[in-house]
C-alpha cells in the first residue's frame, strides 16, 4: 500500500507542476484519462442515476430576448453534491482527486491561495440542448479563482454531438475548443479572463464542476 500511495503522491506532484504551468501560461489546463477507464464508468454510473432518479433540476430558465437576436434558453439540468450521499462514492472519489492536485498547486500558484471550495455540481446538457451562453463564472468577485470540470462523456465527437465548450481568453485571439470528452480534467480562470460557452448539443452531456475559492 505504501509503495501505492508514493506512486500517487508523486504523480499528484507531477500534475500540480503542470496545471500550475499551465494556468500561468494559457489561464486554461486539460489533463486527460485523470482516473482512467474503470473509475470513471463508475463515476459515470453514478451520474447516470442521478439524473435517472429525477434528482437534476434545471439551472434556471432564462429567456433574455433582446429584441430580434432572442438568446438562447439555458436547459441544462444540474444537483449538487458533497459525496457523502448515498450512491456517490465515486463522485466523492473523483472531488478527493481534484483536491488531491489543487493542493499541490496552491503554494506555487502567483496571487492566488486556495483556501476551499464549494460542493460538486454535477451538470447534465439533456440531447438536443441548447447549450450554455457565452458567460463569466465569477464576473464580480464572488471569490471563485479556479473553475474545475470533469467530463464523462464516451465517444464524444464534437462534430456530430456538438457540446465544445468555446473558452475566449480576454487579450487574446485565439479561441480555446474544448471536447467534454471522457475521464477529462479541465481547469480555468473563473474571473473576467475567461468568457466560456457551451455549444449546443445533440446527445446527452454530463460533466462535474467544483469551484475553488482563493
Ligand atoms: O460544461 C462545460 O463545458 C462548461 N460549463 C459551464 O461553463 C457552466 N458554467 N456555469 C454554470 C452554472 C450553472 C449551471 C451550469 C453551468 C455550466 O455548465
Ligand atoms: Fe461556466
Amino acid at each position: 500500500m505504501h509503495a501505492y500511495l508514493s506512486v500517487l503522491e508523486s504523480r499528484n506532484e507531477m500534475l500540480g507542476e503542470y496545471v500550475v504551468k499551465c494556468l500561468h501560461t494559457y489561464g486554461i489546463c486539460v489533463i486527460d484519462n485523470f482516473l482512467g477507464e474503470t473509475k470513471g464508468l463508475s463515476i459515470l454510473s453514478e451520474v447516470k442515476a442521478l439524473h435517472n432518479t429525477d434528482k437534476m433540476t434545471s439551472g434556471e430558465l432564462v429567456n433574455r430576448s433582446h429584441g430580434s437576436n432572442a438568446q438562447r434558453i439555458r436547459d441544462d439540468l444540474i444537483t449538487w453534491v458533497d459525496g457523502r450521499e448515498p450512491g456517490c462514492s465515486n463522485i466523492q472519489f473523483l472531488i478527493s482527486s481534484m483536491d488531491a492536485v489543487i493542493l499541490k498547486c496552491t503554494r506555487k500558484l502567483k496571487k492566488c491561495t486556495i483556501n476551499g471550495r464549494t460542493k460538486a455540481m454535477v451538470a447534465c446538457y439533456p440531447g438536443p440542448s441548447t447549450g450554455y451562453l457565452r458567460h463569466v463564472d465569477n464576473p464580480n468577485k464572488d471569490g471563485r479563482a479556479i473553475t474545475c470540470i470533469y467530463y464523462l462523456n464516451k465517444d464524444w465527437d464534437s462534430k456530430v454531438d456538438g457540446g465544445t465548450l468555446h473558452i475566449y481568453p480576454e487579450n487574446e485571439s485565439r479561441i480555446a475548443s474544448i471536447e467534454p470528452t471522457f475521464d477529462r480534467l479541465l481547469f480555468f480562470w473563473s474571473d473576467r479572463r475567461n468568457p466560456h460557452e457551451v455549444m449546443p448539443t445533440a446527445k446527452t452531456r454530463y460533466a462535474i464542476t467544483v469551484w475553488y475559492y482563493d
